[in-house]
């Protein structure tokens, strides 16, 4: 599989200042990404993790253009985000949280039909492209209702069709679940995995890491601006040593026997279990694996990193 995104020890601080007393300020310098390195494949969903203010939106800024890194570099399919940022712009699409930029008094679909013009659509394209991606998102029926009148997730499904208008290869979703209810947010985890299917790159934020689980084939943590681990979620959980639960109810005659064991091999042990009960002349009648959640992983890696 090749390199979709690939970023190489980025760099960005940001100056800012604080209030000292009433009217003082003092200068601060916001070491918002630190040599942050990560790639994306085709067909591949990388979700990045972090806690509130890590660098994730700061990435995902530099990687579709909106920002210039300070240092390092980052390329789209190969292009530079930063010398060849207009070709980039017509490869990626982009969901922000929170997104901006809509009309308030046009429809959904003149919104859709008008950000079809800007990536420089036909009219007529523009306008069957908006139809077709208001359907793909379930807003056929919120057509011609003013964007104003939108509810959140309504919004945030509008976004993912505005990211979809130019039929980008690269996707970045920042958080583009957040708000929507469970139903929602189910058919836009769908999505997600019909564009892996497609063989699209999908870079995706969120802080549910139920979700992120789910949906994602790599994840990477970053925490003060770096990325402090990366794999499969059962590639981090394994790094990590997270132990697995497995119980096993067995029986023989009237008696039922509870073996419980934590575990990082949950099949090697598995197996002994099993192998052990047979031999006692014990009947399995329940297996229950309880696996380590990548939330116990996120929540063990920053705090190691914090002390
Ligand atoms: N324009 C800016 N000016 C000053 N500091 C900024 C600016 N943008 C971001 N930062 C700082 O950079 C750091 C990283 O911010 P970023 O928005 O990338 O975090 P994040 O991981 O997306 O956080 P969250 O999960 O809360 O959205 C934070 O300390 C933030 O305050």
């Amino acid at each position: 599989m090749s390199v979709a995104v690939a970023a190489s020890n980025l760099r960005k601080r940001f100056i800012s200042y604080e209030r000292v007393g009433f009217i003082r300020k003092r200068k601060i310098v916001v070491e918002a990404l630190r040599d942050l390195s990560l790639n994306v494949r085709w067909g591949e969903v990388y979700g990045l993790l972090g806690p509130n203010g890590a660098g994730k939106t700061t990435t995902v800024k530099i990687l579709t253009t909106l920002l210039i890194p300070d240092g390092g570099y980052a390329t789209i399919d190969g292009h530079d985000v930063v010398r060849e940022a207009p070709l980039v712009r017509g490869i990626i699409g982009l969901v922000l949280y929170p997104d901006k930029g809509f009309y308030s008094r046009l429809s959904g679909y003149e919104n859709l039909a008008y950000f079809g013009r800007l990536y420089g659509l036909s009219k007529s394209t523009a306008e069957a492209k908006a139809r077709e991606l208001m359907k793909l998102v379930g807003l056929e029926n919120a057509m011609n209702r003013p964007y104003e009148e939108y509810s959140l997730g309504m919004r945030a499904r509008l976004a993912i069709a505005r990211a979809l208008m130019h039929d980008p290869p690269v996707l970045f979703l920042d958080e583009p679940t957040i708000g929507l209810d469970p139903v929602s947010a189910r058919e836009v985890r769908e999505l997600v995995r019909k564009f892996r299917k497609e063989g699209k790159a999908i870079l995706f934020t969120s802080h549910n890491l139920w979700e992120v689980e789910e949906v994602c084939d790599r994840v990477g943590i970053i925490n003060n601006g770096t990325i402090v681990i990366e794999g499969s979620p059962r590639d981090i959980k394994d790094m990590l040593g997270l132990k697995y639960v497995i119980e096993i109810e067995a029986q023989v005659n009237e008696h039922v026997e509870t073996i419980r064991e934590e575990t990082v091999n949950p099949t090697d042990t598995l197996r002994r279990i099993i192998s052990d009960a047979e031999s006692r002349g014990l009947r399995i009648s329940k297996i229950r694996i309880n696996e380590p959640s990548l939330e116990e992983a996120f929540i063990r890696v920053i705090r190691n990193e914090d002390r």
